[in-house]
């Protein structure tokens, strides 16, 4: 084991506050990392891209303190220019209503490109791949364009109709007339077939994507090219009033936002941007709703929950199961290879969410909420225990409810998995937050004026080769730390 070694010890987000502005890349202002070593001291700052956690995808560094040259800023600033959509809302909505008034057989998507063609432009894309649009698919984007299948940063997970219809179900019951939808392209798409359809009261909806592709197929009062982890339009103040005139409740039409951010997106970032987006709502509200939260809906796998109660103490994890269509692992229940991971944060009251008991959720009148079949309420704990959707049991020794593959361990004295690494010797990891051997993370002195707690950005490829994340365990045998489990299932998510 190195010096090196020693002293990594992680990166956390430092969220901004407004004083310094960040410099940009192409995905808008870049997020500030602190290196975090052993002893809770922190090392250099240094700024790297909010939405790409690959180099290969964007490959912006900068450390805080560093002076960059004019010739450096003025390279930036064009490569930031180059990357910019080629259209702008406006001729992206001028563009599609030309499309639609097309004849059918005119109709043509280049598949290479990913763009609706004009007559005039398929010309020049006729060595490209390119396929007839039918009108359903107008309609419908997320069934023409292709899902972007970046691992690390972007994997587009479709909702499956089952979920997808559950959460406008949900929605609509609980009187929400405006859905704020947030990274869900197929969520707004199902809004928009609804309102065809006639048959429900009408909704309206507003996406905000980093996938401007969807830009395509919608007005400007329908879409914004937005990133979520930094809370950043691309299309300036313009693109931002247009939320902020979709978050003005009038007529008495409830809003509400759900969010299905990329898995592997860092919660702090994210729960920075949902909170302005409550913010920006609550200014506009009336003054007795001064207090009040914007109703979210957060979209994420289980085992997050810990982090994002942590950033958004008012949010509760519900029991639904959310599944893709195009995501080969995961289904609901027993149909995919395992149950899915995915679930829903939110705060609306927990006890209005009405989960389908024809799916096997129940109603559970001590908890006031809606839970998993196997989710079975423990007396001695007094909740229904389970997160991953196996029943749980309770282990008497540790005194709540445990996974069932678990096994009391008695010289570690708790449960684990029968085969873990036993024995006193994993207790030197020691604490996760200041790196002292003395304590573990919840005792932490220095927790709660530290910003070290909590979820660390995946930091490999940041910063170049001195900055790659090393393992926070060195020797073999050891306990895998809270990160490194949530690693080892982020991994099996990007399936
Ligand atoms: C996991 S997919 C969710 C799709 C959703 N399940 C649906 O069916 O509508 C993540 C979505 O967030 C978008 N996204 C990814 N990174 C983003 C960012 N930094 N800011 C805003 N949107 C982003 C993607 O384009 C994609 O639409
Ligand atoms: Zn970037
Ligand atoms: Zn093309
Ligand atoms: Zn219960
Ligand atoms: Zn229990
Ligand atoms: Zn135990
Ligand atoms: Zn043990």
């Amino acid at each position: 084991m190195t010096e090196a070694h020693d002293d990594s010890f992680g990166i956390e987000v430092i969220v901004p506050d407004g004083d310094k502005p960040a410099p940009c890349c192409p995905h808008g202002p870049a997020l500030l990392f602190e290196k975090v070593i052993k002893g809770g001291e922190t090392g250099r700052r240094f700024y790297a891209c909010s939405a790409c956690r690959d180099r290969k995808d964007c490959k912006f560094f900068q450390w805080e303190d560093e002076k960059v040259s004019e010739a450096r800023l003025l390279a930036r600033e064009s490569e930031n220019q180059s990357k910019r959509p080629p259209f702008t809302q406006q001729e992206y909505c001028n563009r599609f209503r030309k499309f639609s008034s097309l004849p059918l057989d005119e109709k043509k998507f280049c598949q290479d490109c990913q763009i609706l063609l004009l007559p005039g432009e398929r010309e020049a894309h006729s060595s490209h791949r390119s396929t007839a649009v039918t009108v359903a698919q107008l309609r419908r984007p997320s069934m023409l364009l292709r899902p972007l299948d970046n691992k690390k940063s972007n994997a587009q997970y479709l909702f499956t109709d089952r979920s997808s219809h559950f959460l406008l179900d949900t929605l609509a019951a609980l009187g929400y007339r405006k859905v704020l939808c947030v990274g869900t392209p197929r969520l707004q798409e199902l809004i928009k077939v609804r309102n065809l359809e006639q048959k429900h009261e009408p909704m309206k909806s507003l996406l905000l994507d980093i996938d401007f592709r969807y830009a395509q197929f919608y007005s400007q009062d329908e879409f914004c090219h937005y990133n979520m982890f930094n809370h950043h339009f691309f299309g300036g103040e313009a693109s931002s009033a247009v939320l902020q005139a979709f978050l003005t409740e009038s007529d008495g039409e409830k809003v509400v936002m759900v969010a299905d951010p990329p898995f592997g997106g860092l919660v702090k970032p994210l729960a920075n941007s949902f909170s302005l987006i409550s913010k920006t709502w609550r200014k506009l509200q009336s003054s007795d709703s001064s207090n009040a939260d914007m109703p979210m809906m957060w979209i994420f796998p289980y085992f997050f929950e810990p982090r994002i109660l942590e950033c958004l103490p008012s949010f509760t994890m519900l029991d639904y199961q959310v599944d893709y269509d195009n995501h080969p692992l995961y289904k609901h229940g027993k149909t995919g290879r395992k149950q899915s991971p995915v679930r829903l944060f939110t705060n609306i009251s927990p006890k209005d969410v009405v989960l389908p008991k024809e799916e096997g959720y129940r109603f559970c009148s001590v908890c006031q909420r809606f839970v998993w079949s196997l989710n079975k309420h423990c007396a001695k704990c007094n909740v229904c225990p389970s997160k991953d959707g196996r029943e749980w049991r309770h282990c008497s020794t540790c005194g709540k409810c445990v996974k069932p593959s678990w096994r009391h361990c008695q010289s570690c004295g708790r449960c684990a998995l029968p085969d873990h690494p036993c024995g006193p010797a994993q207790e030197t990891e020691g604490c996760f937050n200041c790196g002292s051997l003395k304590h573990k993370r919840k005792a932490c002195p220095l927790k709660d004026t530290h910003r070290v707690s909590g979820q660390r950005s995946n930091a490999r490829n940041r910063g170049g080769k001195n900055l790659s994340h090393k393992p926070l365990l060195k020797a073999k045998g050891k306990r895998k730390s809270g990160a490194a489990r949530r690693a080892k299932k982020m991994a099996a998510l990007s399936v």
